[in-house]
């Protein structure tokens, strides 16, 4: 398999050292190869700080990367910067967005198997001249697809949820909610969870935005008049689709076995019970793309950064999430 390419995210947080650590357990957890773009100096601090002995060895392309991997945390590249923990710069942002292009561009190329974003602090990389909401668009646009097409998925043991609208005002939410948009999304993530979670019948349930489902009208009508009639649409379409459900009891677990994949209608709505069942093994992927992009849930957390404390394991399910799509897409 090729190797999965790994950002590194913002240098001021937690992600250069889970990095090295997601290596540094590359056999215990059974990880594919991957790659780090950028970096090396900056790796290694990371490493050393957080008590890891491990060795960092730049290469010279992603086929090299795959040869070193068993022995080494190979880097590609040459962009690095200094370590400075939990105290955000902007010459790290410009490192986080320089490891971010290079990474998506070797996945969209077909150079690396996957990629694999480290967190980044999205109005850090805003001052730095970085012009997306956040990266899931910005893969949309290095994938050529447009950005209602590429749909962010948190995804756990226990729950996948599709945030519809994402990185927006709550006041703005009303007026976002469509019935295009929900249609649109609905069908990528269809066809994602047949391409590439194999689910051959995939079952889809979609929230109310009201409480209680708009409880006929009296306690808002977005139901009655958009969400109800692209449901009953989308099941013309073939589609298994449910809802709309009262989205306080749709994530317990009596509910939950009877969908794979919830459509939440803001971004609070589906990432508040995915992180709150999944939150050291929730992976964040975006569906629709030509290429594969998984991440961890969580972000920077910066006041975490150097003291040992961020815990691996969402940053490990998102590259072992990234290798499983890569040998669904690629090898069958
Ligand atoms: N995929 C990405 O690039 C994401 C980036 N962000 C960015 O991260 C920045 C900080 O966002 P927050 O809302 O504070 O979320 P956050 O995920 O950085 O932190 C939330 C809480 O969880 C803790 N935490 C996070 N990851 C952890 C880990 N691996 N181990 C132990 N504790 C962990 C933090 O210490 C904090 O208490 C923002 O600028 C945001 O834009 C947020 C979410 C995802
Ligand atoms: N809350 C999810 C998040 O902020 C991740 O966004 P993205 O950078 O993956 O688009």
């Amino acid at each position: 398999m090729l190797p999965i390419a790994l950002s590194i995210g913002d240098p001021a947080g937690i992600g250069p050292e889970l990095v090295a650590e997601a290596w540094a357990r590359r056999d215990s957890e059974g990880l594919p190869p991957f790659v780090a773009i950028g970096g090396a100096g900056l790796l290694a601090t990371a490493a050393r700080a957080r008590g890891l002995d491990i060795a960092v060895q730049p290469v010279g392309s992603v086929a090299e990367a795959a040869d070193v991997f068993t022995r080494a945390l190979p880097v590609l590249g040459e962009e690095d910067t200094s370590y400075t923990p939990a105290e955000p710069t902007q010459d790290g942002a410009r490192f986080a967005l320089a490891s971010l292009e290079r990474a998506v561009a070797l996945a969209a190329s077909g150079d690396a198997g996957a990629v694999t974003t480290g967190p980044v602090a999205k109005s850090r990389l805003a001052e730095v001249g970085f012009d997306y909401p956040g990266q899931t668009e910005f893969c949309a646009a290095a994938g050529g697809v447009a950005a209602e097409d590429a749909v962010m998925m948190l995804a756990g043991p226990s729950l996948r949820a599709v945030p519809l609208t994402v990185h927006c005002a709550l006041a703005d939410v009303p007026r976002l909610v469509t019935a295009e948009l929900i249609r649109k999304r609905a069908h990528v993530v269809h066809a994602a969870l047949g391409r590439d979670f194999g689910i051959a019948r995939p079952r889809i349930a979609i929230a109310a935005l009201n409480p209680h489902a708009g409880e006929d009208g009296r306690m808002g009508t977005e139901e009655r008049d958009t969400i109800i009639p692209v449901i009953e649409r989308l099941r013309r379409e073939g589609l298994d689709v449910t809802g709309p459900h009262p989205a306080d009891a749709m994530f317990a677990p009596h509910q939950r076995g009877s969908y794979d994949a919830a459509i939440a209608m803001y971004h609070d709505q589906a990432l508040v019970p995915l992180k709150a069942l999944d939150f050291d093994s929730g992976v964040n992927v975006t569906l629709g793309l030509p290429f594969i992009r998984t991440s961890a849930d969580h972000g920077t957390a910066f006041p975490i950064a150097g003291t040992g404390t961020a815990r691996p394991g969402a940053t490990i399910a998102a590259i072992r999430m990234a290798g499983e799509m890569a040998a669904r897409r690629f090898h069958g």
